[in-house]
């Protein structure tokens, strides 16, 4: 991640994450360490309810560093957190409909803002155009490219009524609308990153050891050199973030 440091007043677009941390720096009189958005690393991943998104997001994050932004858990936090819009989230997710961009694009903005990480995997969004805008409009950020599971109906049917996890929307009826949804609102997306040439489909029919084999090359580009951990370990050291304890004999 570039460590670059920029004055207050520097030029940054307008209602970008720079943006954010620019006036959270201001608000705190220091000026901003981030990296400029355009270094951020962003990979969306789309596919069906049940497709096996989570499941392969969490072995991108263990062997490639990245960090894992689901915008359906993001959304359930906020429930249980016992915010404002609470009970208009919970209500929506029981209906398998989708969120208001605004809110949706808030709750990961502010979760990247707060990472030191600079690679994201965002799961589960742009989940219609309009997420697609919001996003594009508020951080400026283009996606590397989109990982999309492709898996039939009754697949993933099948895994999200044995998923077990007390989910409010994992039951027969709110699957079918969250399909529903799905083929509605979510295709049109990956669609429109077709167009662009940015899609890569993956078979999820396979198990997940598999499907991640097939998954594996597209990451390996974001996989950091030693050079480079070298590089970061040096500038960590240099700013005493890191102090040298010596090993007990
Ligand atoms: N390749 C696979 N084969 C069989 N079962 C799988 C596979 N991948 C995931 N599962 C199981 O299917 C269920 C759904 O997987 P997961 O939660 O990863 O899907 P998801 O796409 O993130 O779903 P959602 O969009 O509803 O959050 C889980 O119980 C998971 O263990
Ligand atoms: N971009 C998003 C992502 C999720 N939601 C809501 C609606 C979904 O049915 C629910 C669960 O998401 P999942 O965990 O299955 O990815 O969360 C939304 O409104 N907008």
């Amino acid at each position: 991640m570039s460590n670059e440091v920029h004055a207050v007043g520097d030029k940054v677009e307008p209602g970008s994450v720079d943006t954010v941390l620019e006036s959270v720096a201001m608000e705190n009189g220091v000026a901003a360490k981030r990296s400029p958005v355009k270094d951020l690393k962003v990979v969306f991943v789309l596919g069906g309810p049940g497709s096996g998104k989570g499941t392969q997001c969490a072995k991108i994050v263990d062997t490639f560093g990245f960090v894992h932004l689901s915008a359906g858990d993001l959304l359930r936090a906020e429930i249980n957190s016992g915010n404002e819009n609470g009970t208009m989230i919970q209500n929506m997710i029981k209906e398998g409909k989708i969120v208001p961009a605004e809110v949706t694009v808030k709750l990961l903005e502010k979760a990247m803002k707060e990472s030191d990480n600079d690679k994201f995997l965002i799961d589960g969004f742009p989940r219609n155009l309009d997420n697609r805008k919001c996003f594009d409009e508020v951080t400026g950020i283009e996606p590397q490219f989109i990982l999309f599971f492709d898996c039939p109906e009754d697949e993933m049917e099948r895994r999200l009524l044995g998923r077990n996890q007390g989910r409010v929307d994992d039951n027969i009826e709110t699957i079918r609308k969250r399909f529903k949804v799905f083929i509605d609102s979510s295709l049109p997306v990956v669609g429109h990153y077709e167009e662009c040439g940015k899609v890569h489909k993956i078979d999820a029919t396979k198990t997940p050891s598999e499907v991640f084999e097939s998954i594996k090359p597209l990451f390996k580009h974001f996989k950091q050199t030693d050079s480079e951990i070298q590089v970061e370990l040096v500038e960590a050291i240099k700013n005493h973030s890191i102090r040298s304890t010596p090993v007990a004999a």
